[in-house]
């Protein structure tokens, strides 16, 4: 995905003239306010080293995530929400600090562009304020409706509870991930989370559907509309009302279907096919999709402005190898369900098995490992799952990845699949620097950061004192 970049401001000579030698990042990166700038497309382009200061984060965590991993989210939403300028405090008692906050939208010739949030601390007690956030916060509480999505990733809880906040509003959602990632699982637990759990939840597939018949599909039609419409057929958005609508595979819908669909979710209504008669509706919508939106915008495949009106609480499904640490808890959630439903009992798993497992990069995802546990319970006759048993293309992993390890990879995961934290690869990176190059400016020229940020870190991760 090709992400805005701060210094495209600087093309923009009726609002930011550059200062001789300085570009907007150089000034940002020396300012004692926290600056934090979200892209157009609502992911993290920017933070300064004050902010990371302010808020006890490393950009290295933050760059190129959804606003809906900063921990200030509620001041930046609301500016993204309404287009405008939004000011408020934040406080932050864990640290003693009480942090003014003014977001306001990038607009370069009339045009959204992202938002720009600034941040200065204030002396506690001098303000009057109203709570915005709060860091103490406890941890979102995840709904029991998404207790069936296994797994305690830290990327799927993050994900789960993006969700389970939006279930609890009627924002529409855009549920983003590959293929077998759980898409349907989370849209129907966000249903299920809501207030409205008790009406219809109604689900479409609009890649399954073709265009002719799709229109009619979703809102129905009179009967006469066309030849074959013998009756009155009711639509999907009808039949929803009230509850949610699931549009699966909506990367795949039409175009001119597309146009029809924003037109709902601007105004909420529309009519049957061969009708007059305008029906409201209120519902909520959750879209998914496998694909990568924004390319197919840049293809002229799908409309940004049906995107911007979808994608208002974005929530995205790690794919398997993302979080092989769930692996363990999936295979033994499947067998559990199929000894429920054939008593078979639930196997033994070898620790070779296992190991495949880890380094297998599963690309039907979660879909491709529940539908191999099933047969593994099936076939296997023993009561232990060993190489032998599992597929050729995923045991042979088995013997070669300890060779594999040593390859010139950036990233390396130990033999169970593990990955080190951000934090572990800046500690080691910030070192290595340091003692490849001997000072702050020439480790900071070969990593491409400030000085400053390398000081920073060096005292953040105890290197120097
Ligand atoms: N976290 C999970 N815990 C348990 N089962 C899961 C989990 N995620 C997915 N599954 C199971 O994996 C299968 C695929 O999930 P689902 O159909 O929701 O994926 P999807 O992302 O919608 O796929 P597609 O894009 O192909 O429609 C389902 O049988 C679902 O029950």
């Amino acid at each position: 995905m090709k992400r805005a970049n701060v210094t495209h401001l600087n093309y923009n000579k009726s609002v930011s003239q550059e200062i001789e030698g300085f570009s907007y990042r150089d000034l940002f990166h020396n300012l004692l306010d926290g600056i934090l700038i979200i892209n157009s497309t609502g992911r993290v382009e920017y933070v300064n080293p004050s902010y990371e200061r302010m808020f006890g984060v490393s950009n290295f965590a933050l760059i190129g995530k959804s606003i809906f991993h900063v921990p200030n989210d509620d001041i930046v939403l609301s500016s993204i929400k309404n287009t405008k300028k939004i000011q408020g405090f934040l406080s932050l008692p864990i640290y003693h600090k009480k942090i003014s906050a003014s977001a306001s939208p990038l607009m370069v010739d009339n045009q959204y562009n992202g938002i720009i949030s600034i941040y200065r601390e204030e002396a506690l007690g001098e303000v009057d304020t109203i709570e915005i956030y709060s860091n103490t916060q406890q941890k979102q509480a995840i709904d029991e409706a998404f207790e069936s999505i296994t797994g305690k990733s830290t990327l799927l809880r993050e994900s789960l509870e993006i969700a389970s906040r939006a279930a609890k509003t009627l924002s529409t959602v855009l549920i983003i991930g590959e293929s077998g990632t759980g898409k349907e699982l989370v849209a129907k637990a966000i249903h299920e989370a809501g207030q409205h759990a008790h009406k219809p939840y109604i689900k479409i597939n609009c890649g399954a559907i073709p265009a002719t018949l799709l229109e009619s599909e979703l809102f129905g039609h009179e009967q006469g509309a066309f030849t074959g419409a013998v009756k009155r057929k009711i639509g999907k958005f009808e039949q929803a009302n009230g509850g949610s609508i699931f549009l699966d595979e909506i990367g795949d819908m039409p175009l001119e279907m597309q146009v029809k669909l924003l037109r709902v979710l601007q105004e909420r209504e529309f009519e049957r096919v061969g009708g007059n008669e305008t029906i409201q509706c209120n519902l909520r919508i959750i879209a998914a999709t496998h694909r990568n939106l924004e390319e197919l915008i840049k293809e002229g495949r799908f409309r940004e402005d049906l995107y911007y009106r979808l994608n208002v609480v974005p929530v995205h499904l790690p794919s398997l190898k993302e979080r092989k640490e769930d692996i363990l808890g999936l295979c033994d959630g499947f067998m559990k369900k199929i000894e429920g439903k054939t008593g078979i009992p639930a196997k033994t798993i070898d620790q070779e098995v296992i190991d495949a497992f880890h380094q297998y990069q599963w690309p039907g995802n979660i879909r491709e490992l529940e539908n191999l546990m099933e047969r593994l319970m099936v076939l296997v006759e023993g009561d232990t799952i060993t190489l032998n048993d599992i597929p050729p293309f995923i045991s042979h992993i088995y013997g070669t990845h300890f060779e594999k390890r040593a390859d010139h990879s950036l990233i390396n995961v130990d033999c169970n699949g593990q990955m080190a934290t951000l934090e572990d690869y800046e500690k080691a990176i910030i070192q290595k620097a340091l003692d490849q190059f001997g000072s702050f400016n020439k480790a900071a020229k070969a990593l491409g950061i400030t000085h400053k940020t390398v000081a920073f870190k060096a005292r953040k991760y105890n290197i120097i004192d």
